[in-house]
């Protein structure tokens, strides 16, 4: 803190931004819920680039998407490390997660960045990256249609069969097809060993992730207290947490490994990076259990608000089944991947989803590792960069009544705007490498949800449709809250389709 604070002759002034408190900064003016919701507000009082500071971390939210293509994609090369999550890295065994390490703290961890320089550790993150790039990339996504056709039967019957249990379908159907298309591991029950591991591990890191969220996070020098201490009561329960997310990453790729000897193992991520030639197996595993972390509650997210969306927009509803029907013959057969480009208003409707549900309002942070100097602000290297995803897609110069769903608005005046390529999944280096796996799942779900059902409010004793007003959770992945719908076959013909695609 004393440091940068000596530092503090720049070559250029601070963005204007809430007036902090001596040491603790403006730790006290971010809600730990919606943070987007007040990062908007300010942007409206302090303009598109908002200086706050937490605990002397000078921190940046970016809330015009041209500043963000500037420092996030085109100085990629010097804004791609993280934020150092000193309880989830350190205490909480979750180091192998190459999606949260920063660049510069190699003395700090285990294994593979131990003792590693700056060059090093971005070489192993490359390497991370490449692997995952090599399955999930857009022209593998024909591999993987199998996997995303047979996930999606199964989904569309179990939402017949209890389509009360709606929720838990949708988790099961994104968190099963990456656990197939990774381990080659068919989820059967909702109850499934490898989901409840990563639900376990997962449910206690999202505590700590936000930087500034523990008070270890604040003063680093607690993590050196012992457990048996009073008010260390955190190093036991992030012993048991170390121990979880170990378990995540190593069970299902050893599992996966012992099938692959035994020639039983599909072709899957797992068996695809071990047959490349200097395939690193501890890289392979890191990649691998990512990938479920990172792509199971955000696939959902999308599926999920589709559902809202149709139950509170049935005009969009109406439209889209009419678009399907049409090349479909009447809803005569289930349309598949080869009629997507006849269907452009369901291309409309997702990004209306990835803009309307923002399923990752603030993407992710990134931190800078090089000075630099922007519209004459300075940015001293170690600055964090919160892009406001959410705050650039409810702009309403830019959309008019952004709080409504209403996907037309990108077939007309919006058609230029792509939430894909405007931070929907990212930016720079860091950009998701796992949208066009989530982007063709959803987009199966939603053609084929269209098809067979109707979705529609339920009713109360008087024959009132009840509906409460769309509502989001809050967190790093958010999705809607839970709501009452009625998800029921359109008619006996769809029924009928529906049980001869499953059998
Ligand atoms: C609708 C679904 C999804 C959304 C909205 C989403 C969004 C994001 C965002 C915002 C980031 C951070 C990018 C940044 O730091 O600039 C990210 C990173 C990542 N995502 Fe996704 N994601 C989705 C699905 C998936 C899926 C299905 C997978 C796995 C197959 C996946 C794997 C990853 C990984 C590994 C990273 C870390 C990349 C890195 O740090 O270099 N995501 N995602």
């Amino acid at each position: 803190f004393l440091v940068r604070r000596f530092h503090s002759h720049s070559p250029g002034s601070k963005p204007p931004g809430p007036r902090g408190w001596p040491i603790i900064g403006n730790i006290r003016d971010i809600p730990r819920q919606k943070s987007w919701l007040a990062y908007t507000e300010w942007a409206k009082i302090y303009g598109d680039i908002v200086y706050v500071e937490l605990l002397g971390t000078p921190t940046v939210v970016l809330n015009n998407v041209d500043d963000i293509h500037e420092l996030l994609d085109r100085r990629s090369a010097h804004t791609a490390s993280r934020p150092p999550l000193i309880v989830a890295n350190e205490l909480m065994g979750w180091d192998w997660d190459f999606a949260h390490m920063p660049h510069n703290d190699y003395w700090r961890y285990g294994t593979l960045y131990f003792r590693k320089t700056h060059a090093q550790i971005l070489r192993i993150e490359r390497k991370h990256r490449k692997i995952f790039h090599q399955y999930f990339q857009q022209k593998n996504i024909p591999a993987h249609f199998p996997a995303i056709r047979k996930a999606t039967l199964t989904f569309l019957d179990q939402v017949h069969q209890s389509s009360d249990d709606y929720r838990n379908h949708t988790r099961q159907f994104a968190g099963g097809i990456l656990l197939k298309l990774t381990y080659d591991h068919n989820v059967v029950a909702v109850n499934d060993h490898y989901v409840a591991l990563a639900e376990r591990a997962l449910d206690a890191l999202v505590q700590v992730i936000h930087v500034g969220s523990t008070l270890v996070e604040a003063f680093p020098f607690l993590k050196h207290m012992p457990a048996w201490f009073p008010g260390a009561g955190f190093k036991r329960t992030t012993q048991a947490c170390a121990q979880w997310a170990k378990e995540l990453r190593d069970m299902p790729f050893q599992q996966a490994k012992r099938d692959s000897f035994s020639g039983s193992l599909q072709p899957c991520f797992v068996s695809d990076a071990l047959a490349r030639e200097g395939a690193d197996e501890d890289i392979i595993a890191n990649a691998a259990a990512l990938a479920y972390l990172a792509g199971s509650d955000t696939t959902a997210s999308i599926i999920l608000s589709f559902i809202l969306a149709m139950l509170h927009y049935p005009e969009v509803q109406a439209r889209a089944r009419r678009e399907v029907d049409l090349v479909t013959s009447d809803g005569t057969r289930l349309p598949d991947f080869e009629d997507r480009s006849s269907l452009p208003y369901i291309d409309a409707i997702i990004a209306e989803l990835l803009r309307w549900a923002i399923p990752t309002p603030l993407a992710f942070p990134h931190v800078s590792e090089k000075d630099d100097v922007y519209k004459g602000y300075y940015f001293p290297s170690g600055t964090t960069f919160i892009p406001n995803v959410y705050g650039i897609f409810h702009d309403e110069k830019r959309f008019s009544e952004p709080g409504k769903f209403r996907p037309e608005r990108f077939l007309e005046e919006n058609s230029d705007f792509d939430p894909m390529t405007m931070g929907a999944f990212g930016y720079g280096r860091r950009i998701c490498p796992g949208r066009h796996v989530a982007l063709n799942a959803s987009w199966l779900v939603i053609v084929q949800m269209l098809t067979v059902f109707i979705i529609s409010p339920k009713l109360d004793e008087k024959g009132r449709a009840k509906l409460d007003p769309p509502n989001f959770d809050s967190g790093l992945v958010v999705q809607p809250i839970p709501f009452e719908v009625k998800i029921t076959p359109r008619s006996h013909k769809a029924l009928d389709l529906l049980r001869k695609a499953v059998e």
